[in-house]
């Protein structure tokens, strides 16, 4: 795996270019458009769909996977970066061209890697360094002007490809979609030279992207304690 580690970035990013295949790609966004209404969630700025259960510091009530999205989990598995876990927790994200998500942390019910498969658009997923002690008491409009102060490196995330971020990249940094239609190309992208479509192009325009981000959560309740039996 070490040919895929993005070197130009904190330890640690993976990125393994075309991870599958277009038929593959057309296969995963025709299951995941074919998923009954109720299964969205409908967020102001994308849509997503929850597999697996909903994690809970309690413990995640485990749901049944569908088999077109476990075939995934596995082959993602099976590249080892969940140690002896194995991946039981599905968050689908729809953005349209244009809408992102906010710099967040993904935070402790989940083990520390998270995977991520993107369909349909490339997007530009970006870090940015967590607020030091002497900004905590900045009123919440000054934080939000810092992110750009912040910033600490991006990651270009092109259809087909997957992505892993581990360790400090998944624990101290955070990681947000900036609300754009179109993503300039420059050096500052860590990952740029394992792109293929970032070659000898300045801007790339956004269409609908769909990510299956693939999660291990340790914490999971059989629903079997929910009644009290033994
Ligand atoms: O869509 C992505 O690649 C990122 C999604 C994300 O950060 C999340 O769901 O926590
Ligand atoms: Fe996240």
């Amino acid at each position: 795996m070490e040919k895929f580690k993005v070197e130009q970035a904190p330890p640690s990013i993976y990125y393994i270019p075309n991870f599958i295949t277009k038929d593959e790609e057309q296969y995963l966004l025709h299951h995941v458009n074919s998923a009954p209404k109720p299964k969205w969630t409908q967020l102001s700025n994308r849509r997503l769909q929850n597999w697996g259960g909903l994690p809970h510091p309690k413990g995640m009530v485990a749901e049944e996977i569908p088999q077109w999205l476990k075939v995934y989990m596995e082959k993602v598995a099976a590249l080892g970066f969940f140690g002896d876990k194995l991946p039981n927790h599905v968050l689908v994200n729809e953005y349209l061209a244009g809408q992102g998500i906010m710099p967040h942390e993904d935070g402790p019910l989940y083990y520390p890697v998270v995977s991520t498969i993107s369909l349909g658009s490339h997007t530009l997923l970006e870090f940015y360094r967590p607020l030091d002690s002497s900004d905590q008491s900045c009123d919440d409009q000054q934080q939000q002007t810092s992110f750009e102060d912040r910033f600490l490196t991006s990651i270009l995330l092109e259809p087909r490809s997957l992505v892993f971020v581990c360790e400090d990249m998944y624990k101290t940094y955070l990681h947000g979609i900036s609300e754009r239609t179109v993503d300039k190309i420059s050096n500052s992208i860590a990952n740029i030279e394992m792109c293929e479509m970032a070659q000898s192009v300045e801007a790339l325009t956004r269409t609908t992207r769909v990510s299956l981000t693939i999660r291990h959560v340790p914490k999971v309740l059989k629903a079997k304690f929910l009644f009290g039996k033994k």
